[in-house]
């Protein structure tokens, strides 16, 4: 990969669907705010990275002791999530080359894994497009009839949940969004928009517990995924200890 990564986090969400005493991405999960634990995620990925968060602008809970990327700048958050984007495009335009990578990340998924995210990387590194994870469908899908009853079974064949990170190279996220909010189409992801430019995003097959932190139960659920990761990594250092440790060597020398 050429030019520069950049990350670009909007946490300027109020977590209406939470309902919480302050918005989510400040609530504790396993002892830490989520926005804590996520930037710590994506800086365990990818250190050297410049990272541009999007906050309200009258957030009055953020602490910048937790952010530890070494180049960072915050960016005013709008009103939808994708203004939110537009504006940290907007703040990194300066220094942000037209190919420069940038993966564009909820705060509201703490769970990501470094796998996935040195997975998604790699994959769209040399993309022509750019792409995002995503996990199969695997429930059979209903259509409701607006009254609360089933008009239809959906087929779920090649069907996806889109999750985060979503990455595109930093001119062609830059127009796609203006143009696709100037057409007045419904833009919920940077994939939707790059779409409406006529591309097609490659989907990179991710973890179904990349989970976005939305109603209550959620948040119980993140700290339950959090401490079976944590589980894990140490059953697989205590069971293959040199495969773990080339594994890591792997990562640093690839993006670290
Ligand atoms: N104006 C907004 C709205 C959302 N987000 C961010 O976009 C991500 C996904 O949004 P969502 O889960 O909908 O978060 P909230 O908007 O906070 O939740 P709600 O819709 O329940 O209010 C979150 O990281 C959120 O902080 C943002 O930066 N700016
Ligand atoms: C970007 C996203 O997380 C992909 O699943 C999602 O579209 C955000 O949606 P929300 O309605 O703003 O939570």
């Amino acid at each position: 990969m050429s030019g520069h990564l950049w990350l670009v986090v909007p946490a300027a969400g109020q977590g209406r669907r939470m309902g919480a005493d302050r918005p989510k991405q400040y609530l504790p999960l396993a002892g830490q705010p989520v926005l804590a634990r996520t930037l710590a995620r994506l800086h365990e990925a990818f250190p050297e990275a410049r990272l541009c968060l999007c906050l309200d602008p009258d957030d009055g809970h953020f602490d910048p002791a937790w952010v530890p990327f070494a180049d960072w700048r915050r960016a005013p958050g709008g009103a939808e999530r994708v203004d939110s984007v537009v504006s940290a495009l907007e703040a990194i335009a300066p220094d942000a080359a037209e190919d420069d990578l940038v993966l564009v990340h909820d705060v509201a998924r703490p769970c990501v894994t470094v796998d996935d995210l040195v997975r998604l990387l790699s994959a769209i590194a040399d993309d022509p497009v750019g792409g995002l994870l995503a996990a199969r469908a695997a429930d059979t899908m209903k259509r409701d009839d607006g009254a609360g009853r089933v008009r239809t079974t959906e087929s779920r064949e090649g069907l996806w949940h889109a999750l985060t990170p979503q990455g595109f190279r930093y001119g062609l996220l830059r127009r796609a969004l203006g143009e696709a909010l100037a057409a007045g189409v419904a833009v919920t992801d940077e994939a939707s928009a790059v779409e409406a430019a006529g591309h097609s995003p490659r989907l990179v097959s991710g973890r179904r517990d990349n989970l976005k932190i939305t109603h209550p139960e959620d948040l119980i659920l993140a700290e339950l995924v959090l401490s079976a990761q944590e589980l894990a990594a140490q059953a697989t250092s205590r069971i293959y200890p040199e495969a773990s440790a080339r594994h890591e060597g792997n990562l640093s020398r690839e993006y670290k």
